[in-house]
């Protein structure tokens, strides 16, 4: 084995660490499928594992949906950030369920009406809220 070789360990949190950014990167390349039904839900094992792709998100106790909640910094703002989460599902063609409680509350909850519970779309957009959550410095 050569010298460089014996030095290239990692650790197995960096290496979780790394594979989840890869996977995280793997839903921020894909794009939601068009859904009528037909297709099986994610199994609560599945939704875990795509949980840790996607930090913030919680998952509801009957795994049906998964939500993220934060506070905006008044009214008029929190209405920018509903319209323009708006535009990021119209492009995918996957609608998440928008509240706004005490004026600037923002729950955002995504699941699949077509399967009544969770598909891969819902963490593709959860992926993407959390890329322009990101890039707004909101969270
Ligand atoms: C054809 C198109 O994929 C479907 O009508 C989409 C529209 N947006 C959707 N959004 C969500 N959350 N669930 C759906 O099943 C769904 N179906």
């Amino acid at each position: 084995m050569s010298d460089r070789q014996q030095f290239t360990t990692t650790s197995p949190a960096c290496e979780l660490a790394s594979n989840k950014s890869v996977l995280a990167e793997s839903l921020l390349a894909k794009k939601c499928l068009p859904c009528e039904g037909g297709i099986p839900r994610l199994e609560p094992a599945e939704i875990a594992t795509h949980l840790l792709l996607v930090p913030g998100w919680q998952v509801s106790g009957d795994n049906k949906l998964i939500s993220r909640s934060w506070r905006a910094r008044n009214f008029v703002s929190a209405m920018e950030q509903l319209n323009a989460l708006a535009e990021l599902a119209e492009a995918e063609q996957h609608h998440p369920d928008l509240h706004l409680t005490s004026y600037r509350h923002i729950r955002v909850d995504l699941w699949t009406h077509a399967i009544d519970g969770l598909s891969e779309n819902d963490f593709i957009l959860a992926a993407k809220i959390n890329q322009w959550l990101q890039k707004q410095s909101i969270t």
